[in-house]
């Protein structure tokens, strides 16, 4: 009896309210999740992490087969004791990581070869390995092991690619072996070619998956390619299954892809920005390395149910970041992670009442006229 399933309890356009309920918890959806690369969710305590809202954060096989060891973390008792965070994680299959950050990469049929870009050895990632290390993980939601290319790309590399991906996802599915403890999501590959799309997202129903990833973007498209991939293919997807758009992305980018039909967000986007001096408010984002801020008394914003918007001055903010101090990293990381998720309790709660359209219209309306 599969213990993790997903329930669509409303729906208001192609915009969808759900649950992901599982052994460790349940999953609010539309939902953004932090992102934990390395087993930690830069400068931020986990129960810090779950005081945002969130109810699910992202670990990578990658960074965590090269540092500690998949094995290591499993004889410390999976990922979730290691990093005392005992809600649901999911975690990505690598592939993503290794083409963006290994050495010498080599791939075949059977897999991807690299030297690590920490310290040089070597390494395989196959679909049958990456299985296994999220499972050595005890990850919750596990991606099958895909193959994501950059944005422009020829039709026949995205071809390529895309076909290659179902052919992995075919052998993640066997190497998954019906664990009942945990999803395994496919991912929709084909670029910005909408019959390619369609190719993927027929192949990978035909094998059969838990939820479906939408892969291949935020790889350097514009926001209108991006989403017009989603419009055409969110309608291709089984309804009863969650989707989760890989590695996406700023507020407005999470806005579209929800009225578009996506469950599933994470990126490294508010807690990278927050590291960066960006502060993300209601009325769009602010960036406190600029010297306007330095005599600046108000907080970020008063009227904020968030604490840290309403507690530092602007000045205080600003010297933090100038002086590069850890405080800043910290306060700035819990203000956008707490942003991203009251945004996508907002989107909940506006799907559920049957008005999205005049919360996005709002949200939009906000950030446009906002007072930096
Ligand atoms: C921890 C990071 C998770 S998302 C990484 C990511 C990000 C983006 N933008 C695309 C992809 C993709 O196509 N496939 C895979 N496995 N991962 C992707």
């Amino acid at each position: 009896m599969k213990q993790v399933t997903f329930t669509l309890s409303a729906t208001d356009g192609m915009a969808r309210r759900g649950r992901i309920d599982t052994p460790r918890g349940e999953i609010n959806t539309p939902a953004f999740m932090p992102v934990g690369t390395a087993g930690t969710v830069k400068a931020m305590y986990p129960e810090q992490v779950r005081d945002t809202g969130a109810d699910i954060l992202l670990g990578n096989t990658y960074h965590l087969m090269l540092r500690p060891g998949a094995e290591r973390v499993a004889s410390l008792g999976g990922l979730h004791t290691f990093m005392n965070w005992e809600r649901p994680i999911l975690t990505d299959s690598g592939g993503f990581q290794v083409m963006s950050l290994a050495k010498l990469r080599k791939l075949t049929e059977r897999g991807v070869t690299f030297k690590s870009h920490i310290d040089g050895s070597a390494y395989e990632l196959t679909p049958e390995r990456s299985i296994e290390i999220q499972t050595l993980l005890d990850s919750d939601i596990i991606m099958q092991l895909d193959e994501c290319i950059a944005l422009p790309a020829e039709r026949k590399e995205m071809e390529r690619a895309m076909e290659l991906s179902i052919r992995w996802a075919d052998r993640s599915k066997t190497a998954f072996n019906n664990q009942q403890n945990r999803m395994l999501f496919g991912i929709v590959q084909g670029g910005d070619d909408a019959e390619l799309r369609s190719r993927s997202a027929a192949g990978l129903q035909s094998i059969g998956f838990d939820g479906y990833s939408i892969g291949g973007l935020a790889v350097g498209e514009p926001q209108e390619v991006m989403f017009r991939v989603l419009s055409d293919i969110t309608p291709e997807l089984p309804a009863d299954k969650p989707r989760y758009l890989m590695g996406v992305g700023k507020p407005d980018d999470i806005l579209g892809g929800i009225e578009r039909g996506v469950d599933m967000f994470d990126c490294v986007h508010p807690t990278r920005a927050g590291r960066h001096g960006h502060a993300y408010t209601r009325f769009g984002v602010i960036n406190l390395k600029n010297a306007r801020h330095r005599d600046d008394h108000r907080p970020l914003d008063e009227a904020s149910p968030n604490p840290n918007c309403r507690r530092w001055s602007r000045a205080y903010l600003h010297h933090l970041v100038k002086t590069e101090e850890i405080l800043g990293a910290m306060v700035l990381s819990q203000i956008n992670l707490a942003y991203y998720q009251e945004l996508t309790a907002r989107a909940r709660a506006a799907i559920e009442a049957g008005r999205m359209t005049d919360f996005a219209a709002e949200t939009r309306a906000a950030w446009a006229a906002g007072d930096l």
